[in-house]
């Protein structure tokens, strides 16, 4: 008889790629490794990530591959037709994106932006492509000024709202994403997610708060956490995954400040009697450090992370499973700002499997990871993916 595990604790290091994927070109992505290209430009020393396997997937410099891994290890190719956080999130939950979401590089039509100013009784300023922090700075004072908010987008299909939360309260700005969200779901404009990017300070330095909201379009069909939730399992998200599955299948729900707040939840929720699905998305790596091209912020990030590692291994016990993987990559040394298609790592840990762990080699699709979580607690498997289960090397 197959063993199972009586709980997951799943973790996403948002943008963690691990080398570029075979259609990266595709992408507009040449040769890119957000992990790899850290290591070279800044030197790069992960010896818990390292011992668990993280060279044997592919070699970091510095990080020498171990003899005997201590985790399951592999890597997952995306199969989805995109490479921003929905899509690699929703992949991990069984659903597949064939058709890329819409996105806006010229900026958003001029009847939506008429229609969203009049609902919300403000101007827009900016309305295009940019980098968060790049335009408040270019279009803050005017803001502060105004009172007119500031709509951009990226290379991801996002409706993003940023305001001064001195200009435009917190609760205002919400009701002003409501009705972002509400004009966008029009199959017309068919926007994933409208994005709350409050920021205080002043002209010069601006600095944006943690009171960040995203407000996304439902999975199409249900994930592998709305299985769990409806066989009455638990399914806790932490930091941004019930706004990235817009509150489907998700039981309970933290906010985190940072990577280290959502490691410290994660930590805290293992010391509690949950049955099912504890899944954290760490998403500094990504925000702070990958679309502001900052290697150096980045690389101590993940140096960071690994450093709490013993700590999650040890509160990790031996009815548990640990998975951790990434969502897309972020290469900070790529040119522009956007995420990178890449492979992700991924590494599976229990007290209970043996303690050396073996290959899982390249996985097809990031979907494995929900096969795996559906197969553990025995409900309907996604419609993508394959299990690990069966390939997992007990003690
Ligand atoms: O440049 P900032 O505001 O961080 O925005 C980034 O964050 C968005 C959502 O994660 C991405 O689409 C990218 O635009
Ligand atoms: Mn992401
Ligand atoms: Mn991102």
């Amino acid at each position: 008889m197959l063993k199972r595990f009586e709980r997951v604790a799943l973790i996403v290091l948002d943008s963690v790629g691990i080398g570029a994927l075979p259609d990266a070109e595709k992408f507009g992505d040449h040769k890119v490794h957000t992990m790899g290209h850290i290591a070279e430009v800044r030197g790069l020393s992960l010896p818990h990530l390292a011992e668990m396997g993280l060279s044997n997937i592919e070699p970091i410099p510095g990080n020498p591959p171990a003899d005997a891994p201590k985790a399951h290890y592999g890597k997952m190719a995306e199969v989805s037709a995109g490479k921003d956080t929905t899509t690699g999130h929703w992949e991990l939950m069984g659903i597949q994106t064939s058709k890329p979401f819409k996105t806006y590089p010229d900026g958003f039509p001029e009847e939506l932006i008429r229609a969203f100013e009049e609902r919300i009784g403000r101007g827009v300023l900016g309305n295009k492509p940019a980098s968060g922090t790049a335009i408040i700075e270019e279009l803050g004072a005017e803001h502060m000024e105004t009172g007119s908010v500031i709509v951009y987008t990226s290379a991801d299909s996002v409706f993003q709202i940023a305001a001064h939360e001195e200009v435009v309260p917190l609760d205002e700005l919400y009701r002003i994403c409501e009705t972002a969200r509400e004009l966008t779901l029009d199959d017309r404009y068919a926007v994933v997610r409208v994005i709350a990017r409050p920021f205080i300070g002043e002209p010069g330095s601006f600095k944006r708060t943690a009171n960040r909201r995203d407000y996304s379009v439902e999975p199409p069909e249900p994930t592998v956490m709305s299985r769990l939730k409806d066989a009455g399992l638990d399914s806790i998200g932490i930091g941004k995954i019930s706004d990235i599955y817009a509150g489907v299948g998700i039981t309970r729900s933290m906010k985190t400040e940072s990577n280290m707040d959502g490691v410290d939840q994660l930590l805290q929720v293992l010391k509690e009697p949950y049955r099912g699905l504890a899944f954290v998305n760490l998403v500094d790596f990504d925000s702070k450090y990958g679309h502001r091209r900052d290697p150096e912020g980045y690389g101590q990030a993940l140096e960071d992370f690994d450093q709490r590692l013993p700590e999650i291994l040890e509160t990790v016990g031996e009815k548990d499973l640990l998975i951790i993987t990434a969502d897309h990559g972020n290469d900070p040394t790529y040119k522009g700002t956007d995420h990178t298609r890449e492979y992700v790592p991924l590494f599976l840990w229990s007290p209970s499997l043996s303690e050396e762990g073996v290959s899982l080699g390249i996985r097809e699709t990031f979907s494995d990871v929900g096969a795996t979580v559906a197969d553990n607690f025995g409900v309907t498997a996604p419609q993508y993916g394959t299990s690990l289960l069966p390939e997992l090397k007990w003690k």
